[in-house]
């Protein structure tokens, strides 16, 4: 009986993946840049069976979150299985388990290193069965992972990755090993998907000029990255989730993920950064959250910020990169 157990990081886009081409398998219509959060992963665990189908069922273990995944979810996950198979030729079926470190109701990008962990365990386990030259291959693995879901493809490479077009790659920055705080503002699942986000976003007057922006800004923030502008580096952060949730807001019909709750963390934030001009990048995905990440030499201000949002919401508070979790 073949079993591989493989885990997978998620990650945070500080230039957001939003739009994707249609047809292609999650291409998008700009490139990203993300931030892997190794602190936060999906473990996934592979075993052959005799059975005439492919199976998922939760991974039960002590230090991992029990994940009740709906049928929808389930199914799009053996499809990827599925997609997988295909591409080794492989027939034999198998027992899928998974489950995340990370409480899975908080949207904090779960697809990401769900997908991520799939196409790696398949990669290993079908290795074992149907070598391919290019099955250990980072960068088409990281094209497999895209069509399961676009940000997953990002989850390959650490700490930096960017991508473009069909793949994600590595991107070789200094600033390593930060801080994570998540202010979890809402805890209940989100109504509008980000696999619904992408198509809607479409709809935005502001989707014109959506991609030329992006793209500047993420040229912007490898230079501020590279040249170590933090300030700089903060505004395109901050600028880029806010044009995000623009693009929502003018949606035909427009949604919203931002809350009382979140408004009033980004103002927290605003104030902090006023008063001490230093302090974290700010960014917020598809939901009501809102994610920080602070050098590692701000130790002292993770801290700070970790105890004030403490007072009012739930925070995931996460520090560095503790070697222990793989
Ligand atoms: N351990 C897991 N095993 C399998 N699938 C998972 C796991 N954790 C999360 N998922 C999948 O990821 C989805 C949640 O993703 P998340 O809350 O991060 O939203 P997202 O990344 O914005 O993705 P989307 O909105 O497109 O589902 C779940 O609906 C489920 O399909
Ligand atoms: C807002 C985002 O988190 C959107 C993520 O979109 P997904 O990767 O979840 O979408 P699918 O490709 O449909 O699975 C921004 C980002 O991660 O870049």
């Amino acid at each position: 009986m073949k079993q591989v157990l493989v885990s997978a990081p998620s990650n945070i886009a500080l230039i957001k993946y939003m739009g994707k081409i249609e047809g292609t398998g999650n291409k998008p219509t700009n490139g990203s840049l993300s931030y892997t959060l190794e602190n936060l992963r999906t473990y996934v665990r592979l075993t052959e069976i005799s059975e005439p189908k492919d199976r998922w069922q939760a991974l039960v273990r002590e230090d991992l979150e029990k994940i009740d995944l709906s049928e929808k979810g389930q199914e799009r996950f053996l499809k990827h299985l599925q997609n997988l198979k295909n591409k080794w030729g492989v027939k034999e079926n198998f027992l899928v388990e998974s489950a995340n470190n990370f409480p899975s109701d908080c949207g904090l990008a779960s697809s990401a290193s769900s997908f991520a962990a799939l196409t790696l365990a398949a990669a290993e386990m079908f290795q074992q069965i149907s070598p391919q030259p290019w099955g250990t291959d980072k960068k088409y693995l990281s094209e497999l992972s895209r069509q399961g879901s676009g940000s997953s493809c990002r989850s390959l490479f650490t700490p930096w990755a960017l991508w473009q077009n069909e793949f994600a790659e590595p991107m070789g920055l200094e600033i390593t090993n930060m801080h994570h705080i998540v202010v979890v503002v809402e805890d209940s699942k989100k109504a509008v998907s980000s696999s619904e986000a992408h198509k809607l976003v479409t709809t935005s007057p502001r989707f014109h000029g959506r991609v030329d922006r992006a793209e500047l800004r993420l040229k912007d923030l490898v230079h501020a990255l590279r040249f170590n502008d933090w300030h700089m580096a903060r505004q395109i952060v901050w600028d880029e989730f806010i044009d995000m949730h623009r693009l929502f807001e003018t949606s035909q019909p427009a949604f919203t993920y931002m809350t009382e709750g979140s408004k009033k963390v980004l103002a927290d934030c605003q104030n902090f950064w006023g008063k001490w001009q230093d302090g974290p990048l700010v960014t917020m995905d598809a939901g009501a959250n809102v994610h920080m990440l602070f050098r590692h030499d701000q130790k002292k201000s993770f801290e700070q910020y970790r105890e004030h949002f403490k007072q009012e919401f739930k925070v995931l508070a996460f520090e560095g990169y503790k070697d222990n979790v793989h």
